[in-house]
C-alpha cells in the first residue's frame, strides 16, 4: 500500500501490545496524518487472543488503520517493513533473575533478526523490548547482516522517563521541565541513571539538577536506585512487568527515532557502541544520550564524565560484555 507506514509488532496478544497498538493506530507515533498498515505477530496457541485484538482494533474505528494483519509466520510478520517493535518473549516474573530469560528469549531474537533480513525494507527501523533488551537486539542485529547496525535499537526510554519523572516530583514541576537526563547502560539494575547534565525549569529559571533538588545524597543514592529497580518494584506490586509506561515509552522512543529530537534536547536509547568517546567496549547495544536527525541518531560526545560517573558506566557496560558472551555461547549451542 503506497504512502502507509507498515509496522511490526511482535507480542501482539500480550499486555504491552494491548496498551500500544492504539496509540500507534490512532497516529501518535509516526504522524496524525501518516496512514497505518499494522502487522501483528504472536505464537500460534495466541491466535485466538489475536483475534480479539484485531476485533478491538476495528471497533476502534481508526481513519489511519488501513490493514491489519494478524499472523504466527515470521515470513508473512516480517514482509516489506518500515518499522518493527519486537516485544513478544517471556517476560520476568517475580523471584526470576534476567539472565534466566537470556537462553528463552535470545532463540527468538536470532530468528527474527533472520527475518528482518530476509524480508523487511532495508530502511527498517527495530525497536528491541522483550528482555534482555540490550542483548537480544545485538543478537538480531548479529542475525541481520545486510541492514545497517545503526537501524537497530533498544528500549531505555521507560528508564530515562522514570528518572525525569523522578526529578519532576521531588522538584515539584511537571515532567516537561526536566531536561537532558541520562540512562546509561543496560537495561537492567546495572543501568547508570545521570542528571549531572540535566537541567530542570523552575519558575522560568533553568537550574542544573543538583542546583534545583539541594540533595547531593538523594541523586547520587536513592534516585539512582529507585529507577535502577523500578521494573523490579511494578513486578512486585503488580505481580505483572511494567505495560502501560511500556507503551508510551515505546511510542515515545519511536517518536523521537522518526520525527527527531527537540532542539536544547537529548533521549536515552540503546544503539550500537561502536566507535564512542566513552570508552565503553564496541559490539554492544548500550544506551547512551543521543540525537536524532532525519531518522539517524548520533551519540551526545565529549560530556565531562566525573570518576563517580565513569565508574558506573563500565560496570554497567561489564554486565552487557558478559551477557552477549552468554548469548552468543546459546546461540552457537543451538546453531
Ligand atoms: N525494555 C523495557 O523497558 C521493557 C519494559 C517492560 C517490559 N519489557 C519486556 O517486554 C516483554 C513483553 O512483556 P509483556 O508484559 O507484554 O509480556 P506478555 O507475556 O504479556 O506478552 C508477551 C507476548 O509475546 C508473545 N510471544 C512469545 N514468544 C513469541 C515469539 N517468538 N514471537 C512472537 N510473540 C511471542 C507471547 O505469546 C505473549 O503474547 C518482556 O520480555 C518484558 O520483560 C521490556
Ligand atoms: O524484569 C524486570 O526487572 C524489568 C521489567 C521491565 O523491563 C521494566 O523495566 O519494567
Amino acid at each position: 500500500m503506497t504512502g502507509t507506514v507498515k509496522v511490526l509488532v511482535t507480542g501482539a496478544a500480550g499486555q504491552i501490545a494491548y496498551s500500544l497498538l492504539y496509540s500507534i493506530a490512532s497516529g501518535n507515533v509516526f504522524g496524525k496524518d501518516q496512514p497505518i498498515s499494522l502487522v501483528l505477530l504472536d505464537i500460534t496457541p495466541m491466535l485466538g487472543v489475536l483475534e480479539g485484538v484485531v476485533m478491538e482494533l476495528q471497533d476502534c474505528a481508526l481513519p489511519l488503520l488501513k490493514e491489519v494483519i494478524a499472523t504466527d509466520k515470521e515470513e508473512v510478520a516480517f514482509k516489506d517493513l518500515d518499522a518493527a517493535i519486537l516485544v513478544g518473549s517471556m517476560p520476568r516474573r517475580e523471584g526470576m533473575e534476567r539472565k534466566d530469560l537470556l537462553k528463552a528469549n535470545v532463540r527468538i531474537f536470532k530468528s527474527q533478526g533472520a527475518a528482518l533480513n530476509k524480508y523487511s525494507k532495508k530502511t527498517v527501523k527495530v525497536l528491541v523490548v522483550g528482555n534482555p533488551a540490550n542483548t537480544n537486539c545485538l543478537i538480531a542485529l548479529k542475525s541481520a547482516l545486510t541492514i545497517p547496525r545503526e537501524n537497530f535499537t533498544c528500549l531505555t526510554r521507560l528508564d530515562h522517563n522514570r528518572a525525569v519523572s523522578q526529578v519532576a516530583i521531588r522538584v515539584g514541576v511537571d515532567s516537561a521541565a526536566v531536561k537532558k537526563a541520562i540512562i546509561w547502560g543496560n537495561h537492567s539494575s546495572t543501568q547508570y541513571p545521570d542528571v549531572h547534565h540535566a537541567t530542570v525549569n523552575v519558575g522560568g529559571q533553568e537550574l542544573p539538577v543538583f542546583q534545583a533538588v539541594k540533595d547531593d545524597a538523594w541523586l547520587k543514592g536513592d534516585f539512582i536506585s529507585t529507577v535502577q529497580q523500578r521494573g523490579a518494584a511494578v513486578i512486585k506490586a503488580r505481580k505483572l512487568s511494567s505495560a502501560m509506561s511500556a507503551a508510551k515509552a515505546i511510542c515515545d522512543h519511536m517518536r523521537s527515532f522518526w520525527h527527531g529530537t527537540a532542539e536544547g534536547d537529548w533521549v536515552s536509547m540503546g544503539v550500537v557502541s561502536d566507535g564512542n568517546s566513552y570508552g565503553i567496549p564496541a559490539d554492544l547495544i548500550y544506551s547512551f544520550p543521543v540525537v536524532i536527525k532525519n531518522k539517524s541518531w548520533k551519540i551526545v560526545d565529549g560530556l565531562n564524565i566525573n570518576d563517580f560517573s565513569r565508574e558506573k558506566m563500565l560496570q554497567t557496560a561489564k554486565e552487557l560484555v558478559e551477557e552477549r558472551d552468554m548469548a552468543l555461547e546459546f546461540v552457537s549451542e543451538s546453531a
